[in-house]
């Protein structure tokens, strides 16, 4: 049952996209619960399927897109939205902030046009309290000069300020939810650590709740509550930042953070641990790990492990974990 405060709740999501020569399986079967006011990290490699998750939350994949499972967001069924209703839902329910801001930013038009702009159509205010609203957003982005700057061209301010700028574009009709892929990868490092601060800053005091993608253990260390570790389509063990960081449970997550600690946290790209992931066109029905893995035995290659949870609030997919928790 899903909690009063639930926010997001996924089950058994699975994204197929199919084309005339393969099917790329790139999600599969997976479960993500998100409370008010709460940040969760997708932690994975490159191709895991966070970002396609995480789009999925607000029905953002392309048509030939193959869905099946439960999305339902402030207990709404994402799945069964139609267009009009999607575009309310956009920007006042959910809204995203990307790696790149020009993504999101529309290079024709002042910065403050847009926002106002984006506040107009959801609320019908007028041009007037538009602009109030885009004023009050840049202040609430801590962009520096937020009057002079509001007529500023996207590409007339530096990769930070727009960084910040597309925050505020996001925020201008107070969602719930907030969705960032990768928001900071493209930033130097005291940027990074800038913008993370701001988002942690702002979700706490606008109680948002935040999703946020990422390939970074030290990103995931420095603005998540709860982590979930994605592996080739599945979510392999999800926790809170700090238990999982102290102490992963499976051997995936161990070689994560075994790879990442000892080269430095911040910055590392998650790929040191030897082999590579699965093709998602031909997945085993067996632990998608298991080529990879340390711990690896015969038992591992007989089905896809079920989740397991050792410990309250957490949970790892993999056999050799203890199942010590009743219900
Ligand atoms: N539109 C698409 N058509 C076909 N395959 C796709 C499409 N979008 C994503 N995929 C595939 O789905 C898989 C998961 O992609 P996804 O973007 O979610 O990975 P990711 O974990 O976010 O990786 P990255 O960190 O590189 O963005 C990848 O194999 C990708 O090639």
């Amino acid at each position: 049952m899903a909690g009063k405060d639930t926010l997001v709740r996924v089950r058994d999501l699975s994204v197929r996209f199919v084309s005339r020569d393969a099917t790329v399986h790139a999600v599969n079967g997976v479960d993500l619960d998100l409370a008010a006011g709460e940040v969760l990290c997708i932690l994975g490699e490159s191709g895991s399927g966070k970002s396609v998750t995480m789009r999925a939350l607000m029905k953002l994949l392309p048509k030939k897109a193959v869905v099946t499972g439960g999305i339902l967001v402030d207990g709404r069924d994402v799945q069964a939205m139609h267009e009009n209703e999607l575009q309310e839902f956009r920007g006042s329910t959910v809204a995203m902030v990307f790696q790149e801001p020009m993504t999101a930013l529309d290079p024709v038009f002042t910065v403050g046009k847009q926002i106002s702009e984006t506040v107009r159509r959801h609320e019908g205010v007028s041009q007037a309290a538009g602009m109030a609203r885009a004023l009050e957003l840049f202040e609430l982005v801590q962009i520096p000069s937020a009057k002079r700057r509001l007529d500023a061209y996207p590409h007339e301010l530096s990769g930070g300020l727009r960084q910040r700028a597309m925050i505020a574009v996001a925020l201008a009709c107070r969602p719930k939810l907030l969705l960032a892929d990768e928001p900071t990868t493209a930033l130097d490092a005291t940027v990074q650590i800038q913008i993370l601060l701001l988002l942690r800053q702002l979700q706490q005091e606008l109680g948002m709740g935040v999703v946020f993608v990422t390939h970074d253990l030290g990103v995931a260390g420095e603005i998540a509550d709860r982590v979930a570790v994605m592996y080739a389509g599945r979510v392999v063990e999800e926790g809170p930042v700090t238990a999982l960081m102290r102490g992963p449970l499976h051997p995936y997550a161990k070689g994560l953070l075994g790879a990442t600690v000892h080269s430095g946290m911040r910055g590392k790209r998650l790929t040191t641990i030897p082999g590579a992931p699965p093709s998602l066109e031909a997945l085993p029905n067996a632990c998608s790990f298991a080529p990879r893995c340390v711990e690896a035995e015969p038992a591992c290659l007989a089905a896809v492990p079920a989740p397991r949870s050792p410990i309250p609030g957490r949970t790892a997919r993999c056999i050799h974990v203890p199942d010590n928790v009743a219900g």
